[in-house]
């Protein structure tokens, strides 16, 4: 049996494709009445369109998941910390489904874990993936990172379904940096799409993001190869890419002068914690400082493309 915590978009698709592949899965949601009424409705708000079959029972009672071994973490990053610890659960293995970085301590996912589940060993799940196309069934790949080989390769066996393919790797910080910092640069993606900046910046918004992602992650000890796989260029290349992405639908309403659509965009807290972890570790984060500036309101577009124009002439 396995239980999510998050029935969210994310955790919800992530419960429709384990229950098709015949897994039971129990799937807690904070909102109580909303998780009674997903009983009957079949369906939770945030994938309305999405039916529950009969192998997902929703609750609203973090105690309905105390015998599962494995509990999938799909809360937004910045609310883990103050999740984990009020569910009272005691998993042998946890895996973090959510993308980016504690704005308090500037922890990853599965250091937040360890902090409160001290006996469970964690894993972190991230790649290029809409939550709507994993609960319709189409192909999907993702990484599924776990310093315990021997866990990684259970987890993975266990958590691949006929469309969702999972690739194992002991580097967690890889896998849980890629997924991070690529939301900081689909906003800056978007912010260039939505003013009419064209095309090619932001192809090169996306390059010289890419640059800055491994000069972060890999000061923090990822490995290059992580970086240019599922959860790095892969989720670089669909986020930066899609109007479906909510971090480029920010960036892109900032760049048109617009209101931002109310929605779970991790790449603003990310991006706040990558510029601090940036200057702890002497690392340059051009593209996310930029970023900062507009999220806050202090830049616009144009003063934050003259940032960038304007530094000196460097190598590639
Ligand atoms: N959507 C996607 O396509 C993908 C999302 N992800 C990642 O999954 C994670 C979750 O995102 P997603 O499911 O899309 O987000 P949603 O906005 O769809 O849902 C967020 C879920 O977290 C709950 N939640 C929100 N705030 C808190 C809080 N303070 N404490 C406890 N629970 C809270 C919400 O509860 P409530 O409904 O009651 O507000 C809801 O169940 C993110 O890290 C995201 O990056 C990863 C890959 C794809
Ligand atoms: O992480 C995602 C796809 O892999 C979803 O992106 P958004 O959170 O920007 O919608």
């Amino acid at each position: 049996m396995i239980g999510i915590v998050g029935a969210g978009a994310f955790g919800t698709a992530l419960a429709v494709t384990l229950a098709r592949a015949g897994h039971e899965v129990r799937l807690w949601g904070r909102d109580a009445a909303a998780m009674t009424a997903a009983r009957t409705v079949r369906a939770v708000p945030r994938l309305p369109d999405v039916p529950l079959s009969d192998g997902i029972m929703p609750t609203g009672d973090a105690a309905d998941l105390s015998d599962c071994g494995t509990i999938l973490l799909s809360v937004p990053m910045q609310s883990l910390a103050t999740t984990l610890p009020a569910l009272g659960l005691r998993p042998a293995h946890a895996v973090a489904a959510c993308k980016g970085v504690d704005l308090t301590t500037l922890e990853g996912p599965t250091r937040v874990i360890a902090r409160f589940w001290p006996d469970a060993t964690p894993a972190i799940l991230s790649g290029p993936s809409f939550a709507a196309d994993i609960a319709r069934g189409l192909p999907t790949a993702l990484s599924l990172g776990c310093a315990d080989a021997s866990v990684g390769g259970r987890l993975q066996a266990a958590l691949s379904t006929p469309t969702l393919r999972l690739y194992r790797t002991t580097d967690v910080a890889g896998v849980e940096l890629g997924g991070a910092l690529k939301n900081v640069v689909a906003i800056a993606c978007g912010a260039a799409i939505g003013a009419g900046l064209g095309e090619s910046a932001r192809a090169a918004l996306m390059t010289r993001g890419m640059a800055e992602i491994m000069r972060l992650a890999t000061a923090l000890g990822a490995r290059r190869e992580t970086l240019m796989g599922l959860s790095g260029l892969g989720d670089l290349a669909l986020t930066c890419a899609s109007p479906a992405s909510r971090n480029f639908a920010l960036g892109h309403a900032l760049g048109r002068g617009e209101t931002p659509p109310d929605a779970t965009t991790e790449g603003t807290a990310t991006a706040e914690a990558a510029l601090r972890l940036g200057a702890t570790h002497g690392v340059e984060l051009p593209v996310t400082a930029a970023t900062v500036g507009l999220v806050a309101g202090r830049l616009g577009v144009e003063d934050a493309v003259r940032a960038l124009l304007e530094r000196d002439l460097t190598t590639e």
